[in-house]
């Protein structure tokens, strides 16, 4: 389609949620033959993950100040920051740049535009980050991870092109395996995370939660839940309190076998824990991060939750009784999980990753946009113009239909 021996320069910065995409791209990138280099900030730069052929570059951090002193340092390291990314662009050549979000995908991008290289920006969330939101008018294509994306101006709707969030490989192979076997009688697993950094209010309210379904459901319970460090003990004690089998870590190493087995999943909703349930295909419920900018957390949930793979309930609402509810009305009858997650499985987008190096690899040479418009993968996106990824995603489950 697109000739090889290219170069790239994807930019991100901070956290896993910026830098992890970064790599799945320049992985998918350097496996079709191209060359890939890395702009980013100190703090990415210690981000595990990163492929060995990658090399990171690194740019000061820009952060704006509220008051007048804050706001010059800011905008000189980003002045400082766009400078070495252009001196950096004169000797690498890239094709494109591609901005994943994070204060080093400013000065990166603005650097890009101003000489004239086309450029991409990814938003993983349902609402458009800060930075893409400033680079939104300049950049020539928005990749987006979900078909409906909030503080993204109608004007630039043309831009749009659903592609989706990365998954990891081990976990996009479980996308053609069957939903875990659940018997009348048997087991129900329940896999409890945080996000990266955990969180607290799942150890506060899950294990009670629990213990509140009726007799008949909670004997059948195994729970496998992530928590803080400090938390271990004190969750450990309310599972043997109420009787509740549950293995406990302060991380899981192996979250593809962990999601393989689980019937549900309660936890956070950041990106990559929304794209993992819904590549698998497995029912959740969710309680988005209060506090995460602009509650993109609540918006992330609103595609699965419109499909019925999984129910949001507000932190200040997540009480014991209230999860108890979701759970029943999730699992109301005895396929009411399996469909949930058959429901899930269809808002997936295993092609992520393949339809952002298309999107990316179409600049640069002869070959123009039209090769990523290939198909509509949701009636929205279609309505909406919204150029959408591959739409062989949705086209079967596995023999999973429940
Ligand atoms: C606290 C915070 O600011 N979170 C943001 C951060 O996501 P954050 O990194 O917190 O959360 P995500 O859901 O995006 O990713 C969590 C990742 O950790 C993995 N995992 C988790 C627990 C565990 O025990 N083992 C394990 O491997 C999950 O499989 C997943 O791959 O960036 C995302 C993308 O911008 C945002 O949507 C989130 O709102």
């Amino acid at each position: 389609m697109t000739g090889a021996n290219r170069h790239y320069v994807l930019a991100a910065g901070g956290t896993g949620g910026h830098l992890l995409p970064a790599f799945a791209l320049a992985a998918e990138l350097d496996r079709r033959g191209h060359h890939v280099a890395l702009v980013t900030d100190a703090r990415g730069a210690q981000i595990p993950g990163k492929p060995d052929f990658l090399t990171a570059h690194v740019l000061p951090v820009g952060r704006f100040g509220k008051n007048p002193l804050g706001w010059i340092k800011g905008l000189s390291a980003v002045m400082e920051g766009r400078r070495m990314a252009r001196a950096l662009f004169d000797s690498f050549q890239p094709s494109a740049v591609v901005g994943f979000g994070g204060y080093p995908s400013l000065p990166a991008l603005l650097a890009a535009t101003s000489a004239g290289i086309p450029s991409v920006v990814h938003e993983q969330n349902a609402v458009l980050g800060r930075v893409n939101r400033l680079l939104s008018g300049r950049v020539d294509a928005i990749a987006t991870a979900y078909p409906d994306v909030e503080r993204l101006k109608p004007k630039f709707l043309r831009k749009v092109h659903l592609v989706g969030n990365p998954v990891r490989h081990e976990l996009l192979d479980l996308r053609e395996e069957d939903y875990p076997e659940l018997t009348e009688d048997g087991l129900i697993r329940v896999l409890v995370t945080g996000g990266s950094q955990g969180a607290r209010v799942l150890s506060e309210v899950v294990p009670d939660g629990l213990a509140m379904l009726p007799p008949a459901l909670r004997m059948r319970l195994q729970v496998t839940q992530q928590c803080r460090p400090e938390d271990l003990e004190a969750v450990r004690e309310r599972y043997r309190t109420h009787d509740i089998p549950a293995e406990l870590a302060t991380y899981f190493e192996d979250m593809a076998a962990r999601l393989a087995d689980a019937h549900l999943f309660i936890g956070r909703a950041g990106a990559s824990t929304i794209a993992e349930l819904t590549a698998v295909g497995r029912p959740a419920i969710l309680v988005p991060l209060p506090i995460a900018t602009d509650d993109h957390q609540a918006a992330n949930t609103v595609e699965m939750v419109k499909a019925g793979g999984a129910r949001m309930i507000r932190q200040e609402r997540f009480t014991g009784k209230e999860l108890a509810k979701q759970i029943m009305a999730l699992a109301d009858n005895p396929k009411g999980l399996a469909n949930a997650a058959y429901a899930a499985w269809s808002c997936g987008r295993p092609d992520a990753v393949k339809d952002l190096a298309d999107l990316v690899e179409s600049f640069g040479g002869a070959e123009m946009m039209d090769v990523i418009r290939v198909g509509a993968n949701t009636a929205r996106g279609a309505t909406q113009g919204v150029a959408t990824g591959s739409a062989s995603n949705r086209t079967s489950m596995g023999g999973r239909a429940a």
